[in-house]
């Protein structure tokens, strides 16, 4: 990950305050802001067309299917899809096939990533072996490993058993690492596809009650407690898991926790067409729980955005609800839903998202050289944004190799117009675009194609 270019961004604006100002990067790293900069030697110029400037996003939930699934996502595509979504980082998912338990298979993750070099792609470690729940994982191996895995799950399955999770508690103490838990009591899921409530019921769908998500966030809560341990929740998506954190936090528990831009748009409402592209889990609640959910993500008690990016092969999506795969893709469309859920609504400014999709995520996984403030001397890992801009989600046209998104035909506002990875262009469209600026119909009105 040590590949480091030069760039001159022009014509923007850090954290969308003040006049546009230039941003200087030689060697990866930021040495001058200001007003009329000259390039760096050697350097590109990318015009930042008085967009938005923040540090890159990092994302600690996502899926990159490889390997196993490399039909439907790669860790090539899945960073193409994460540099066009204006991430520097993602922590890829061990629900892969093989399972990522083990340090070959974390290293070997870590080793595409850093091949490919759009985006930092760090292997999450599974917690138990073969996500079974029954055995813990070589988590020592796999920190001490060339990929230094730093976040572990066993996501798409809950570590269940509360032995076993004070255990990998214990251990994830003692080796400074964190625990993401997918929270969701299995005994209470059993075949269940929607949320517990009326919609499910009228729609004859098996409901996923709210209890099944906060009983286990209320349990690892105090097994974090009596282990002196950090706990990350996973996709948190009902009102009550806000309470319990809110709870937690007060008694001194290291908590922390993330929710998905689909949990901060989307309600059960959508099930009404039975389409298989709006099963997820967990599922998508009810008008209640997103209030609550972007309250707590505007006032911290919630941390981050993550985006669960959950590709899947049309196939599996397409078939009757209850047969369709969970999961929805996320990263391409992440920020616009937080500039439609959070920016425009003024729950969060700029520096508000810079916060949950920078910020918080870096410091919640110990990553320093992420979420950095966008200051001389600091790594250029930066995102440039057109904040008026709007776009129309496509599936057909994201880099994801799944087209699984819930957004599709929705004119989104907020445009990703480039992205730097230590100063390295890995995303670029529209005026930002090193070559001549194209303009797509496909794309919308303000968005221009993909360099
Ligand atoms: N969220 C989902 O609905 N699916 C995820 C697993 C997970 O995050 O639980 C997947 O791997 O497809
Ligand atoms: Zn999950």
């Amino acid at each position: 990950m040590s590949v480091t270019g030069s760039v001159l961004i022009t014509n923007v604006r850090p954290y969308g305050d003040g006049d546009p100002v230039d941003v200087a990067v030689v060697d990866g790293e930021i040495t001058a802001i200001g007003a009329g900069l000259p390039a760096p030697e050697g350097a590109d110029t990318i015009d930042g067309g008085g967009g938005v400037l923040l540090p890159g996003f990092v994302d600690l939930h996502t899926h990159l299917r490889q390997p196993g699934r490399e039909d439907t996502e790669t860790v090539e595509s899945g960073s193409r899809a994460a540099a066009r979504g204006g991430y520097t980082a993602v922590f890829a998912m061990a629900n892969t096939d093989p399972v990522a338990d083990n340090a070959s298979i974390t290293d070997h993750v870590w080793r595409l990533g850093r091949e490919i070099g759009l985006v930092d792609v760090h292997p999450v470690g599974a917690v138990t072996v073969g996500l079974a729940g029954e055995q813990l994982a070589e988590m020592g191996m796999m920190a001490d490993g060339d990929a230094a895995v730093k976040l572990f799950s066993d996501d798409g399955k809950c570590v269940h058993d509360p032995v076993i999770m004070k255990r990998a508690l214990e251990y994830s103490k003692g080796l400074g690492v964190l625990i993401s838990q997918h929270s969701e009591d299995p005994r209470l899921t059993v075949g269940a596809v929607a949320h517990d409530g009326p919609t499910a019921a009228r729609l004859g769908l098996t409901g996923w009650p709210r209890a099944a998500e906060e009983s286990i966030v209320a349990r690892d809560a105090l097994l974090a407690r009596d282990a002196g341990a950090r706990v990350h929740i996973a996709h948190a998506s009902t009102a009550g898991t806000v309470e319990l954190i809110r709870w937690a936090r007060g008694q001194g528990i290291e908590i922390t926790a993330e929710v998905t831009p689909h949990h901060l748009l989307l309600d059960d409402s959508r099930l009404e067409t039975y389409d298989g592209v709006n099963r997820v889990n967990p599922p998508l609640r009810e008008e209640t729980d997103k209030t609550a959910l972007r309250a707590a993500l505007a006032d911290g008690i919630i941390d981050c955005v993550a985006t669960d990016h959950a590709p899947h092969a049309a196939q599996e999506k397409c078939c009757e609800f209850s047969q369709a795969r969970p999961g929805m893709l996320g990263l391409e469309t992440a920020l616009s839903i937080v500039v439609e859920t959070m920016v425009r609504p003024g729950l969060l400014d700029w520096r508000g998202v810079a916060r949950v999709m920078s910020e918080r995520p870096a410091q919640i996984v110990g990553l320093d050289d992420q979420g950095r403030p966008i200051a001389v001397g600091e790594p250029a890992n930066l995102t440039i944004i057109d904040p008026d801009g709007s776009w129309e989600v496509r599936g057909q046209t994201l880099a994801s190799k799944s087209g699984n998104t819930p957004y599709e035909s929705m004119r989104l506002p907020g445009v990703v117009q480039a992205t730097v990875l230590r100063g390295r262009v890995t995303a670029a469209r529209g005026p930002a675009a090193l070559d001549d600026t194209v303009f797509d119909p496909a794309f919308g009105e303000t968005a221009g194609e993909w360099r």
